[in-house]
């Protein structure tokens, strides 16, 4: 049997101002910053250990993985940054507050744009500055691969191959690995593991900075997967991130 944990980064700021993230780089709230450390406790304290840990190149993937691998005195751990684990690209949406955008199109448009599987955003402009053309933590990539939107479909077309080349071959290497990522690559990951529908996809939430446990039979085939920390602070919190793109 094999274990990997997966963990998305703690409260951004955006997400304390409710704001479609996507690839902006936002940083870490107060709050955000103690979820991180606290899932490192739980990791410490369920006395789980890593070899190798993922993450995205967006800084609050990374710093929740620094903090939780302090916690746990890991930060000599390798650390992967590979951009295919980054949020979804949530195209024009990115810095629009997600209530105001929802009392503006309404809550139904609003989830069909935060969850369905193939419906994507309203895309970016080649030619707006959000755009991620010149950011240099892209500079290794084609213009094809740098998105201006996307849906979880196209998510899930770049996360599957980071499972299917590096992650499954090191975890059939014996490698027990953490991946610190975001709400919609995970769910874009759990989607492909778990075979989820891309109906019954729309009613996952993943909370922030709590560590998320996949045991695997020989075959990488799921379990059975659970959170660590408070099972009722955890509903809660998943609750609240379904409300989010909900008018006021
Ligand atoms: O804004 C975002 O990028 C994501 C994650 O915070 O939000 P949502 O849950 O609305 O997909």
């Amino acid at each position: 049997m094999y274990k990997i944990v997966f963990m998305r980064h703690g409260e951004s700021t955006w997400n304390l101002s409710n704001r479609f993230t996507g690839w902006t780089d936002v940083d870490l709230t107060e709050k955000g910053i103690n979820e991180a450390k606290n899932a490192g406790k739980l990791l410490k304290e369920g006395g789980y250990t890593f070899d190798l840990a993922y993450t995205s190149v967006l800084k609050r993937a990374v710093r929740t993985l620094w903090l939780a691998l302090d916690e746990m005195d890991m930060m000599y751990l390798p650390i992967k940054n590979d951009w295919r684990l980054n949020e979804r690209h949530y195209g024009a949406l990115q810095g629009l507050d997600k209530g105001e955008t929802a009392a503006k199109y309404g809550d139904e448009q609003v989830l069909v744009w935060r969850r369905s599987y193939d419906t994507p955003p309203p895309a970016l402009d080649a030619s707006d500055e959000r755009a991620s053309f010149n950011d240099p933590r892209y500079a290794g990539l084609s213009k094809e691969q740098i998105p201006l939107t996307e849906c979880l479909k196209d998510t899930v077309a770049r996360v599957v191959p980071v499972w299917d080349e590096e992650l499954a071959p090191a975890i059939r290497a014996g490698k027990k690995i953490i991946i610190s990522a975001h709400g919609n690559s995970l769910r874009a990951l759990i989607k492909m593991l778990d075979g989820i529908s891309d109906d019954d996809i729309v009613g996952l939430n993943i909370p922030n900075g709590t560590p998320l446990v996949y045991e695997l039979d020989e075959n990488l085939k799921p379990l059975r997967h659970y959170y660590l920390g408070d099972a009722d602070a955890i509903a809660a919190a998943q609750a609240a991130v379904a409300n989010q793109g909900k008018a006021k």
